[in-house]
């Protein structure tokens, strides 16, 4: 069986960070493994509070797990301050594992910033040239490209897109893939792979209930990548699985609510034929 790690925050409510990675994982057939950078209190409505995990634990989780496992995949998503970041780059340079897949975590749909401000330096620095592909959505990627170029750069077409995954493959990540979700009309994402651009297509699904959505395409990514695909299969593949999770997405808790992971929806999403 493929063995896939998460290396991110837990979220209490289900939707979003470790838990919906590892629902994620499971959906797709792979075994799934967590290490936990922060503990956020956190619901449909709102982050309330958080806890971020001390640096010399999760480098005793990361020890933990790759003294003892063979990792197929790793997904990164929330890693808040310098430290837990430093942390996790020495870890990485010391195991070197293959298929990273970076979502670089930033801002919750609720607006609470899950990454301090003086972490965006030390992500792009430390982690993106780590990263096999960087999930950024339109705030994320502006946020990185503006941290690198000082400048006031704003995403709003598909076209800013492509630019801006070209600019951040620049930074050292083997492939971009840049998220459309804060678009409107299609969802539309492109990946750049340092030699051409690809666009993956979908519907828009008119629903409040997106909580999640970047960590679940992430993890899905790397679950794929895991499984063998290439780059391209892997994206196409996730963004298949997202599509269908947002349309069958659950009405939880008075907010945003959650999207929906089980083997029935992974069917119907067309990746397994049985
Ligand atoms: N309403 C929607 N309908 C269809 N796909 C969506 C919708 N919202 C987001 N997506 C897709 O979900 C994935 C996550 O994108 P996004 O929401 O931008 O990430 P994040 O959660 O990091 O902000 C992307 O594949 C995006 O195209
Ligand atoms: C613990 C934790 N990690 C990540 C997120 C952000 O999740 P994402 O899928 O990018 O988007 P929203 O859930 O914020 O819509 C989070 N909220 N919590």
């Amino acid at each position: 069986m493929k063995k896939v790690l998460t290396i991110a925050g837990s979220d209490s409510c289900g939707g979003a960070g470790i838990q919906a990675d590892l629902k994620t994982f499971s959906a797709h057939g792979v075994y799934g493994m967590s290490i936990i950078t922060a503990v956020t209190a956190q619901n449909t409505q709102g982050v309330f509070a958080v806890q971020d995990i001390d640096e010399d634990i999760i480098k005793a989780q990361i020890d933990a797990i790759f003294t003892d496992i063979e990792v197929d995949a790793v997904k990164i998503g929330m890693v808040s301050k310098p430290s837990t970041i430093y942390a996790i780059a020495r870890q990485l340079e010391k195991y070197n594992p293959g298929n990273i897949v970076l979502d670089p975590v930033m801002i919750s749909k609720s607006g609470y910033s899950l990454l301090q401000p003086e972490s965006k330096q030390s992500l792009i620095k430390e982690l993106l040239p780590k990263a096999f592909v960087i999930t950024p959505n339109i705030p994320e990627a502006e946020e990185m490209l503006n941290a690198v170029t000082s400048e006031d750069i704003a995403i709003k077409t598909i076209e800013d897109m492509e630019q801006a995954a070209k600019e951040i493959y620049r930074l050292g990540p083997k492939n971009v893939l840049i998220k459309g979700g804060h678009m409107s009309g299609e969802a539309i994402d492109v990946l750049y792979d340092g030699q051409e651009i690809t666009r993956f297509y979908s519907e828009r699904i008119n629903t409040k209930n997106t909580h999640g959505t970047g960590c679940t395409l992430s993890s899905a990514i790397a679950s794929n990548l895991a499984l063998g695909y290439s780059i391209k299969d892997a994206v196409s593949n996730a963004k298949r699985y997202i599509t269908t999770a947002i349309e069958h997405s659950l009405e939880i808790g008075q907010g945003v609510g959650p999207t929906h992971h089980f083997y029935e929806l992974y069917k119907k999403g067309g990746l397994i034929n049985d």
